[in-house]
């Protein structure tokens, strides 16, 4: 059973909660007996407040199910990403201040490299850098399409987001993205006669990119994926009282964080410890602090384990400067898994630590890793119960009847 609406339940309590994502967090040994990159990581910080807390496994959406950052990050903020599905276009505009409205249509554009037969070489453009992707988003938005109004923008690195708005347009398209190399991007196809239009309209600026970028040493074509319209989802306030804020350098994930209202802190850098200076700048703002590290997932899917291990002991490394506001509620866990054995996101439960000094009831682990959390207190639940959880942690719910 899921309690889907809380607010009946809400406390009036000014405590403060933190959730701190290590994005693609949960992995898996390399060899046979060996460790994960959590448990090869040293993290003394993480370990203590593992055994000050409790853990368990956190399973983005149910079992056996590989879940895009998207949709894993709506679970942990209580939102069913299987009743309300949020295509990555508008998680990605939103990242980077582009409006969707209902009626126009978002995608989450890659660049990619194509041999000379039209084939996906690298999915990612051999990841090329900001400072080459953004003159390319430049020339792409002098592609002009009557009847529609397209947006491009930049985003980071390889990706982008293009817009059509204005047209009525629906956004029932399958994706271009195969997810994989080896083949060709897709063309759009409708998924229904009222999306034809918007097929034709991307197909049509598919084209007239493809021409623009032919002659590119790297990013020589592009896929698109996760067609999506403003969702109109209710924002933290409404659903928790909370004033929520978001820490995070990648777009996406501020995105994500605004389609539930939260407000995005700006501050420089984009190192763990640069992150959670901008938390302790603003603590006295906010009830609840969405912090999000991202080059855990992205180490992962380039198989670099031990990119991933220093990642993890990065933030374990700057941990106190968090720690030390104490927060009531300290929840540290990851959106999914991408063990860089894999090199993809993967269906494997989530290792996931809540830190509540006041309130937890421990369990007997003493450190943080997927094994200690398949024998923590918490056992394996749904990410949806992540902010059940926090609140009531938190003191922040009443008892359920009388
Ligand atoms: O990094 C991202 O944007 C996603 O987590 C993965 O997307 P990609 O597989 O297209 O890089």
């Amino acid at each position: 059973m899921q309690i889907e609406d809380l607010g009946s339940l809400l406390a009036p309590v000014n405590s403060k909660i933190v959730l701190l994502v290590m994005d693609g967090l949960g992995g898996l040994p390399m060899e046979p007996g060996g460790k994960t990159e959590l448990e090869t990581a040293n993290t003394p910080n993480m370990d203590k407040l593992a055994a000050e807390g409790i853990l368990g496994q956190s399973c983005p959406i149910s079992a056996g199910i590989t879940p895009g950052s998207g949709p894993a990050h709506l679970s942990l903020f209580g939102i069913d990403p299987v009743k309300t599905e949020v295509g990555r276009g508008v998680l990605e505009a939103f990242g980077v201040n582009v409006t969707v409205n209902k009626g126009d249509v978002a995608a989450r554009g890659n660049f990619c490299t194509l041999d000379s037969n039209g084939i996906i070489i690298d999915r990612r453009a051999g990841r090329i850098s900001s400072e080459e992707a953004a003159p390319i988003c430049e020339r792409l938005k002098s592609i002009k399409i009557p009847g529609v109004e397209i947006e491009v923008k930049h985003v980071k690195e390889y990706r982008f987001v293009v817009v059509m708005r204005g047209a009525g347009l629906s956004p029932d398209l399958e994706e271009t993205d195969p997810q994989r190399t080896g083949a060709a991007p897709l063309k759009v196809v409708a998924q229904n006669g009222a999306a034809q239009k918007a097929a034709d309209l991307f197909n049509k600026w598919i084209e007239e990119a493809n021409k623009l970028m032919k002659d590119e040493p790297k990013a020589n074509g592009l896929t698109l994926r996760g067609f999506a319209t403003d969702p109109g989802l209710p924002t933290y306030k409404e659903l928790y009282n909370l004033r929520a804020a978001c820490v995070a350098v990648y777009p996406m994930y501020r995105g994500v964080a605004q389609l539930v209202g939260m407000d995005l802190i700006k501050f420089d850098g984009e190192t763990p410890e640069d992150e959670f200076k901008a938390v302790a700048d603003h603590w006295n703002e906010y009830d609840f602090f969405f912090v999000h590290i991202k080059k855990s997932d992205s180490y992962g899917e380039d198989g670099n384990f031990d990119g991933k291990v220093k990642i993890i002991e990065g933030v374990d490394a700057a941990l106190p400067k968090l720690v030390g506001l104490h927060p009531d509620v300290l929840v540290i866990t990851g959106d999914h898994s991408t063990p860089a054995k894999l090199r993809t996101h993967s269906w494997h439960p989530v290792p996931y630590l809540l830190w509540a000094p006041a309130s937890v009831r421990p369990d007997t682990e003493k450190e943080f890793g997927e094994r200690a959390c398949m024998h923590g207190g918490l056992g394996i639940f749904p990410a949806l119960d992540n902010m059940p959880l926090s609140l009531a942690h938190a003191l922040r719910l009443n008892k359920f009847g009388a």
